[in-house]
């Protein structure tokens, strides 16, 4: 079979770099585009030399339809806005839409579930092996630990991350969530600020922390009468996010389109 073609969308961006990187290093897949907006520094630049790597032949360019004809995967870390509109594009030529953007609201789910009609898109707010697992026990613990046990997500990230929670924050949630048999919509406490009251009982607490160059740091605590567990994540380094897009890429091909998370791609879908 012939190497898969992707596109990275957000090519100068630090996943979009360490998509480059990841593709390069990565039998059965070639970087047959790379996409910035318009206005980016970065167009025209070699999408291979922004990412460290020699020079690869990719010239960084922002026609997106042109860019994607004979595509076979769209490899997408980039805004919210942005993704919406490779959403289309995807469903239209009919191929794989990998989307790592996190910051998604309600409405944007739903666009991307009405383009998942016609394209295979796998999402999730985390794409390494390491986190899909923690939140395969998140959802254990939650369910064997009775009320008396409050849950807390901690998360610390980088000074230049824009939304919050982070999406991984939001995955570990859900787990809990399913593994307590309740919608987080209706548990998370997102925000403490000033004379809160006691803690309500059966909520799901979220904390925010930003600053230097922290990767992605998550941990979900157990707070009990007497002990506490805490289960954790420590990403040191973007390319395993990027080695799991390029596996869920490789994963969709040729499947019938639909929705997708990282469980599908890793088989750990209970
Ligand atoms: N699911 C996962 O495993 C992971 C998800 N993420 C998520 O990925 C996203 C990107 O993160 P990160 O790489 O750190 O962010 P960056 O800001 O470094 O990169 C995003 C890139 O996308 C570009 N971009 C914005 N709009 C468009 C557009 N319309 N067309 C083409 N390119 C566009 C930006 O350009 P410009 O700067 O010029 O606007 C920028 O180069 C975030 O939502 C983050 O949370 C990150 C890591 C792992
Ligand atoms: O913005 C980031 O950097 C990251 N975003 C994802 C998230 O929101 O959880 C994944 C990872 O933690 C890095």
């Amino acid at each position: 079979m012939s190497d898969m073609k992707l596109v990275v969308v957000g090519a100068a961006g630090r996943m979009g770099r360490t998509l480059v990187r990841a593709i390069a290093a990565t039998p059965g897949v070639v970087l047959h585009a790379a996409i910035e907006r318009q206005g980016s520094p970065a167009l025209g630049e070699d999408a291979g030399v922004l990412a460290g790597l020699p020079a690869l032949g990719v010239p960084v360019r922002d026609d997106a339809l042109a860019a994607i004809v004979d595509a076979e995967g769209i490899l997408d870390f980039t805004t919210p806005a942005s993704t919406l509109a490779y959403a289309e594009l995807a469903a239209q030529a009919r191929i794989v839409h990998v989307i790592g953007t996190t910051g998604c609201s309600e409405t944007d789910e739903t666009a991307i579930d009405a383009a998942a009609r016609h394209a295979v898109v796998v999402k999730s707010g985390n794409m390494s092996v390491g986190v899909n697992l923690l939140a395969g026990l998140v959802r254990r613990a939650a369910r064997a630990l009775g009320p008396e046990f409050d849950i807390e997500i901690l998360e610390m990230h980088h000074r230049a991350k824009v939304d919050a929670p982070s999406g991984t924050a939001l995955l570990l949630g859900e787990a809990a969530a399913a593994g307590r048999n309740v919608a987080l919509a209706d548990a998370s406490v997102r925000v403490r600020d000033g004379h809160t009251g006691p803690r309500v009982e059966g909520t799901i607490g979220f904390a925010t922390l930003r600053g230097g160059s922290v990767v992605g740091d998550h941990e979900v605590i157990f707070a009990g009468p007497a002990e506490r567990i805490t289960l954790a994540h420590h990403a040191e380094d973007r390319s395993l996010f990027a080695a799991g897009a390029v596996r869920a890429a490789l994963w969709g091909r040729g499947r019938a389109a639909g929705r997708y998370d990282m469980d599908d791609v890793l088989g750990l879908a209970d």
